[in-house]
């Protein structure tokens, strides 16, 4: 039999581990680091991958088999694992609301897993027993004391059940279990772990142990309430029901959007509502088909971003609106470019139609350079040629939502508790508070107790687009409500809480959260602590704006910028235009965390104000390849560190020693370089590595060192390992981050 490690099966086919790593990823294997060991399946396979027929070198034989099928059940279990993990995040969010349903869904986990239920089953019995026993007769007292003079005494009994957040040491998980932490180290051995007691286990390891003792293992997800911007309930998929599509409608100054908007409602909404007084609270639903759609009625994309800038995705299908008798103007691509980067379908009104001098052909002409090619001409945008003024048009742009929202199948639970994004709010005289709430998921009551932003509320009154009082608002409906302690901001998401001593906690938290993050300056891209700023957050995509006096120049810089090749990380370039900066770009660097480029051009007033509070980095230039250079730079350090084995040392070992309780010291003579107390080693017999892995100790005399240069006697224990023996040579090395090109 046949093992190796990865380093080792990389060494032989002139590969970095890395390599090899992702190799086995496309063979649907995971393994943990260089250092992890591949059975001789994983190896044939690799080699059928590599196309290379030679086979890797032989190695030690003798505990292959348990590792190989131990590795194979890892592999299994892994799978079951994640399925199951699936289910338990679910649960372990559900079960925080809904404490009945987790009982359920906890049955049914054990009827699904048939392993589990059988030994889970042993252990209910045991405790069946064990509580009969304790009933308390004297006879079954001195039964239960035969019993106990039969059986050897038990130190602890063992769990049925575990749970764990995060993960857990060697040490923590035998203490849960009530094993000895020496046995748990066996048994990781056998999986070809080796472990120390303070180690700790991922999430995996610690499930095949669990599952070998029989244990149910349940990881509890730990959900912080006071996140709702990232806080979501989880839906059951079958709970889940088709909802309206929420419309944006953006486009040029004057080309017609509040025209539109007016008009889709006074055709629509009348309609059905005799008499229909409609009340203007920041958005509208009408009705056609019967199928519901929801105008957002702040037209404009900067309203768009700023809102999507508090973290808020609140429109599914975005409307642009281009006059037919003017064509694309610089907003029309601005809003292009929010769009773009909300990543929402966009619907083309050609509006005007009906003005002389309108030409509807132009404007799909010219939004093919923006990648809006109507489906006629190959692409798969929508075009509506419509007059807003005059109402043509109208029944077809409404049918096209309809068509384009069934694609996107927008689809929300309205059993749940309600969740969903303020679209505006103000203060009025005699009414308090008075928001606009579009409920995104569920349905919002009255009486519901809710966290919004950094207030809190009850929900006393609703009013709904059409001014009826309403007494509740389900998924996709806006509603004006009264109750709320103070005055929230248009984009902040409200989550109603069954609990208001906990509404009240999660709204005082946040506003603690708020002055902290007030004070510190919140984490936007900046070239300066890009590199940081990836550590942190993974990023791998750096959004531009490009600014330039010159089309040319625009062109230019973002061609250059395009052209820059960085492996693994990517410029997008969301938005470019001619002119000063402005403050919508900034709120579009904002809201797609972008930097600003301005090559020859300078932020406005507005704009200065606005990426000062919104910390926006603006990059001005006045050379292309200065602005190119310097992006440059920071994408090289936002690459992950690249890690290079270089050996630092090797020992020679003299002497061997063996005490009971330290192990095999192996008294050593340092040949080369210098052995360092952190530094990795492996024991290497004949030209052939028997061990990888830590020093335990290394001391110079009695007294512990830090490292031993060359030409000096030392004392070395070696983690986990004691099979050392005289002539051995124990190279020490490190890990050392390498610089990219
Ligand atoms: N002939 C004609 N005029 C229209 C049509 N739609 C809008 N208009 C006119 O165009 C002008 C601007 O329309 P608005 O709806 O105010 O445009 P807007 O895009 O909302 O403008 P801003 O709010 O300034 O960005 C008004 O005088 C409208 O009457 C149309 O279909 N045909």
């Amino acid at each position: 039999m046949k093992k190796m490690r990865i380093y080792e099966y990389a060494k032989e086919h002139n590969l970095s581990s890395k390599e090899v790593i992702q190799e086995l990823k496309q063979l649907d294997i995971e393994v943990a680091n260089h250092m992890s060991t591949i059975s001789e399946n994983t190896i044939r396979q690799l080699d059928n991958r590599l196309n290379k027929g030679q086979a890797p070198k032989q190695q030690s034989e003798q505990p292959e088999k348990k590792k190989e099928a131990a590795s194979d059940q890892k592999q299994n279990k892994k799978q079951q694992s994640s399925n199951q993990n699936n289910q338990n995040n679910q649960k372990s969010t559900q079960s925080k609301d809904k404490p009945n349903q987790s009982k359920n869904q906890n049955q049914s986990k054990q009827q699904n897993n048939p392993n589990h239920s059988k030994k889970n089953n042993k252990n209910n019995n045991r405790n069946n027993n064990r509580n009969q026993n304790n009933k308390g007769s004297r006879n079954q007292r001195n039964q239960n004391n035969n019993q106990k003079q039969q059986q050897p005494p038990k130190k602890q009994e063992m769990p049925s059940k575990i749970t764990y957040q995060g993960s857990l040491t060697v040490g923590e998980l035998s203490e849960k279990l009530g094993k000895d932490s020496s046995e748990i180290i066996k048994k990781l051995m056998m999986l070809g772990v080796m472990a120390t007691i303070n180690q700790q286990l991922d999430s995996e390891t610690i499930e095949l142990i669990c599952d070998d003792y029989g244990v149910e293992v349940e990881e509890e997800i730990v959900v912080d309430k006071t996140d709702l911007e990232n806080y979501i309930v989880e839906d059951n998929e079958e709970d889940l029901i088709v909802r309206p599509a929420v419309v944006t409608i953006m486009g040029h100054v004057d080309h017609g959007k509040t025209t539109l908007l007016d008009s889709i409602r006074h055709t629509k909404v009348t309609e059905g509502e005799a008499g229909g007084i409609t009340q203007h609270i920041g958005a509208y639903q009408i009705e056609s088909n019967n199928k519901k759609i929801t105008f957002l009625d702040t037209p404009g994309h900067a309203a768009f971003t700023s809102m999507r800038s508090r973290g808020a995705q609140v429109t599914d299908i975005a409307i642009l609106v281009v006059a037919a008798d003017d064509g694309v103007m610089p907003q029309t691509v601005e809003a292009i470019n929010h769009a773009k980067a909300a990543e929402v379908p966009i619907i083309i009104a050609v509006n005007k139609i009906d003005k002389e001098g309108a030409d509807p052909s132009r404007v799909m002409q010219e939004l093919t350079e923006y990648e809006l090619v109507p489906e006629d001409w190959g692409g798969d945008t929508i075009f509506v040629p419509l007059s807003a003024l005059q109402g043509e048009g109208i029944d077809d742009l409404v049918e096209m939502i309809n068509l384009v929202a069934e694609v996107e199948e927008l689809k929300a639970n309205p059993e749940q508790t309600a969740s969903g994004t303020v679209i505006e709010a103000q203060l009025e005289k005699g009414r308090g508070s008075v928001a606009t709430f579009l409920v995104q998921n569920g349905t919002l009551k009255i009486g519901d107790s809710l966290v919004v932003g950094t207030t809190y509320g009850r929900v006393r009154a609703m009013v709904n687009d059409l001014g009826k009082r309403v007494t509740e608002a389900g998924p996709s409906t806006p509603v004006e409500v009264t109750g709320l302690n103070g005055v929230p901001h248009a984009g902040d998401r409200f989550v109603v809480f069954t609990d208001e001593k906990q509404a009240k906690q999660i709204a005082d938290l946040r506003s603690q959260k708020q002055v902290e993050e007030d004070r510190g300056s919140s984490a936007k891209v900046n070239l300066d602590d890009l590199f940081e700023q990836i550590k942190q957050g993974e990023m791998k995509e750096i959004n531009v704006i490009v600014k330039a006096d010159v089309q040319g120049s625009v062109e230019a810089v973002a061609a250059s910028l395009q052209k820059i090749e960085v492996e693994g990380v990517n410029i997008k370039i969301i938005h470019t235009g001619v002119g000063a900066i402005t403050e919508s770009d900034i709120i579009l660097a904002a809201a797609s965390n972008a930097v600003v480029i301005g090559f020859n051009v300078r932020p406005d007033g507005n704009a200065k104000r606005t990426a000062e509070t919104e910390n926006i980095d603006i990059r001005l230039h006045r050379v292309i390849y200065k602005a190119i250079e310097e992006i440059e730079a920071a994408m090289k350090g936002m690459l992950d560190p690249e890690y290079e084995e270089k050996v630092i040392g090797q020992a020679e070992v003299r002497e061997t020693f063996k005490v009971s309780k330290i192990g095999t010291i192996a008294g050593s003579y340092v040949i080369e370089g210098k052995i360092s107390r952190n530094a990795g080693v492996r024991i290497i017999r004949n030209g052939v590595v028997q061990f990888e892995g830590e020093i335990d100790t290394l001391k110079r005399f009695k007294d512990d060192a830090k490292e031993v240069q060359t030409n000096y006697e030392c004392g070395i224990t070696i983690k986990n390992f004691n099979d050392i023996k005289e002539g051995d040579i124990i190279e020490a090395f490190v890990m050392e981050e390498i610089e990219r090109t």
